[in-house]
């Protein structure tokens, strides 16, 4: 087994991989024993490699993507927190992503099912004075990303308020996935649900029955969404599958050309490479009284197509 567990990056202990990422910071290396690969930075916990065991990325970064606090680097999987987006009044997308992560020395298991066979690693952020001033409360956040022996990578979050009062946030796992084409990928598991459409100031709308596709900018926050969905890379011939506990939206986001072209941090035509599919609890936020704990859990997969319809319907895949 190739769980870590570090309490001192000078003092690495066998089976953890550390390498210098930009900035000099510290990334945390998995792999699987047949070769798939992930790597996690301790800037903001952000996942910002997943790859497969033919070696194919599967998660987009831009080659224009900005490594250096304040700005978060724009690709992988960054941790929003303790507020998803503009709604409050920190940084988009809350301080988490932007703070250096200490590896957690009070490692514990999650639960009796809590597969050895992963490799992974946990991670924890407390409050600097700093964060204090802006955002008074008192938690302790432990993640822990695994890599299981079939390749599939998990994220689980869990925040705890350690005193004081009783506190509320929003969270997503922000989730950029690579793709071949935007216009040839489409999503399964969102079909007639109501999303808010951040395009038309939040308006309400309700989603049609056909699979969602993409033919221009697309910003919505699928509200109370199922925990299994799909999405489909036809030229690429993969399903990603992401299954979520504890987060009961899922956000969708591509820039499209026009709007990709106002970010600074975007590379020409790269938003035809990229979509954002977020695990959320982006709209209702989640309250903790003092000493509660809640837990939030991304798993992604992906597998290769062999027929492009009604992946959900197939066995395995809920
Ligand atoms: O630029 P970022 O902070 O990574 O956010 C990028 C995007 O994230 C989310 O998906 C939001 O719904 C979008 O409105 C936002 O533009």
């Amino acid at each position: 087994m190739s769980m870590v567990q570090y309490t001192n990056l000078t003092d690495p202990r066998p089976g953890l991989e550390v390498v210098r990422g930009w900035n000099d910071v510290e990334q945390v290396v998995l792999r699987s024993p047949r070769g798939d690969y992930a790597r996690v930075s301790l800037l903001g916990g952000q996942v910002v490699s997943w790859r497969n065991d033919h070696g194919e990325e599967l998660l987009f970064t831009s080659s224009k993507a900005i490594f250096k606090p304040p700005k978060a680097m724009r690709g992988g999987i960054s941790i929003c927190f303790p507020q998803f987006g503009n709604c409050g009044t920190l940084e988009r997308h809350g301080f988490a992503r932007n703070r250096i992560w200490a590896l957690d020395e009070e490692h514990r298991p999650l639960n009796h099912n809590d597969n050895s066979s992963k490799a992974s690693v946990d991670l924890i952020l407390k409050p600097s004075e700093d964060d204090l001033k802006c955002w008074p409360r008192c938690f302790e956040f432990r993640l822990r990303v695994s890599l299981s022996k079939d390749g599939d990578l998990s994220l689980v979050s869990r925040v705890r308020n350690v005193n004081g009062k009783p506190f509320s946030f929003s969270f997503a796992y922000h989730t950029y996935l690579s793709v071949s084409d935007i216009s040839e990928v489409r999503i399964e598991g969102l079909e007639t649900l109501d999303y808010l459409d951040n395009l038309i100031q939040r308006e309400r709308f309700t989603e049609q029955g056909d699979a969602i596709t993409f033919e221009s900018e697309v910003d919505r926050v699928y509200v109370s969404s199922p925990n299994v969905i799909a999405v489909l890379d036809h030229e690429k011939k993969r399903t990603f599958v992401t299954r979520k506990e504890g987060l009961p939206d899922v956000v969708v986001w591509n820039p499209w050309e026009k709007k990709s072209k106002t970010m600074v941090d975007f590379g020409d035509g790269e938003y035809k490479q990229m979509l954002c599919v977020d695990a959320a609890a982006a709209e209702r936020p989640i309250t903790l009284k003092p000493g509660e704990e809640w837990t939030g859990k991304l798993e992604l997969s992906q597998v290769p197509s062999t027929n492009c319809s009604g992946h959900l319907d197939q066995p395995g895949i809920i």
